[in-house]
């Protein structure tokens, strides 16, 4: 039996959720895990491994910690490469953990540097001149800016990475990446050996991406979003399709449970509003988990039905994320033990809360609702069917869909 090729060690669990569609899209069978695999787990029979961890709002050394621990384990299961996933928006706070977590890798790895590319082209995030961009905005011009936990103000790359490492910080522009993978190399190599450990690259199309993935195939420590990971995986596939199991999605109430407050799920859960019953969560209310428990029991079973908090900015209540994660938290867990089925979550942070709520530590993959956002199915009984969706990704009636309530 041979070993998996790649192991992937991703910051949150929408994060993981969206790497592995991308790993399977290019042909891999990959597994996906959520939360620390315990050490004597044993896993085979894949090409591919991603642990997805809580890590990205951690303190900075827990998140070190969490990660090199993920790192050792997937080395244990004998993956060759490690893919660190971090978000395509670059999430992160100035004493933000992306820089800790490369330099830690590097140094496990026994690397001398590795790249950071946050551009995933068909998100339309792309990277020029080291600065991100969202759509045709940069970064800090985007709805980013307003992340409740981890607003973006700063798009340049190389700036905000230097905040977060002590290590020397570089840039391979797109006038070099566009010359293709041996260009790239060349480059790499030239910026080793003048002491850089952090190569912010340029790209702003899959091409890039490729020649990208073709420069870095020596490198054990490779970083970035789901689109380097696509291309990266696409070089060590065979032939070989991923195989399909059963992955009928089980039959069976259906709740979305919506925390981010992003601008794609704003406009998702405006569009939500209009289709099924749903309980908006009010953080200054003194029994909000309580009257989310009653009205689930009073509205689940009859289609489906929506539990939320998401807001604009000037409707938030500053410092309560964690007890709205609570709280978005029980109410899935609440709905399942009233017999839904099929649990649709907006939000990274709201769906590591949900996911470790459930208890939910492995499932298998199954089809993608919307780019990024595949259907997991766990292996426990009852069988349910989760949509973990990154704030940012699907199309406007995404949670409609996903729940059959159009
Ligand atoms: N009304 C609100 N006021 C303040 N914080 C909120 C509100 N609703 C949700 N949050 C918090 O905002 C955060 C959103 O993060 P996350 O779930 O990762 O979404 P995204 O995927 O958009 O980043 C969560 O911690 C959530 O609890
Ligand atoms: O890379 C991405 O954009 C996503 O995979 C991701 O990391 C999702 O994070 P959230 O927006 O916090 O869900």
């Amino acid at each position: 039996m041979s070993s998996p090729a790649l192991g992937c060690v991703a910051d949150d669990y929408t994060g993981g959720t969206d790497v592995a569609a991308a790993l399977r899209r290019a042909g891999l069978r990959t597994v996906l895990l959520f939360g620390a695999p315990p050490a004597d787990m044993v896993v085979s029979d894949c090409d591919a491994i991603v642990v997805s961890l809580k890590t990205r709002t951690a303190p900075v050394d827990e998140a070190v910690a969490v990660s090199l621990a993920a790192r050792r384990w997937l080395v244990e299961q004998g993956v060759s490469r490690i893919y660190l996933k971090y978000c395509s928006t670059f999430d992160s706070t100035d004493k933000g953990n992306i820089g800790p977590t490369v330099d830690a890798f590097l140094e496990a790895g026994g690397a001398a540097l590795t790249v950071v590319c946050p551009a995933s082209p068909e998100h339309g995030r792309t990277v020029y001149q080291g600065h991100l961009f969202v759509g045709d905005r940069l970064l800090s011009e985007s709805p980013m800016r307003h992340h409740p936990l981890t607003p973006m103000t700063d798009s340049d790359l190389v700036r905000v990475l230097g905040r977060q490492t002590p290590q020397p910080v570089g840039l391979i522009p797109h006038e070099v990446i566009s010359r293709g993978g041996d260009a790239v190399r060349d480059a790499l190599d030239d910026l080793k050996h003048r002491g850089v450990r952090h190569v912010v690259t340029d790209a702003v199309g899959d091409r890039d991406l490729d020649a990208i993935a073709r420069a870095t195939a020596h490198l054990p420590v490779v970083t970035g979003a789901a689109g380097l990971a696509r291309a990266t995986g696409a070089l060590l596939a065979s032939d070989a399709v991923a195989e399909e199991g059963d992955t009928q999605l089980p039959e069976g109430p259906a709740i979305v449970i919506a925390g981010s407050c992003s601008a794609a799920t704003l406009e998702q859960v405006a569009r939500a509003r209009r289709s099924m019953p749903s309980y908006r969560l009010r953080p200054e209310s003194k029994d909000m988990i309580e009257g989310a428990l009653r009205w689930l029991e009073a509205h689940l079973g009859d289609g489906p039905v929506m539990v939320y908090s998401s807001a604009p900015p000037e409707e938030r209540l500053p410092d309560s994320a964690e007890l709205l994660e609570q709280a978005l938290a029980a109410a899935a867990r609440h709905a399942v033990e009233l017999g839904a089925r099929r649990v649709v979550v907006a939000g990274g942070e709201t769906s590591g809360a949900v996911v470790s709520a459930l208890g939910v530590a492995s499932v298998v993959m199954a089809a993608e609702e919307d780019r990024g956002v595949p259907w997991v199915l766990t292996s426990g009984v009852p069988r349910l069917a989760l949509l973990l969706k990154s704030g940012n990704f699907g199309r406007p009636d995404l949670l409609v869909r996903a729940v059959d309530a159009t």
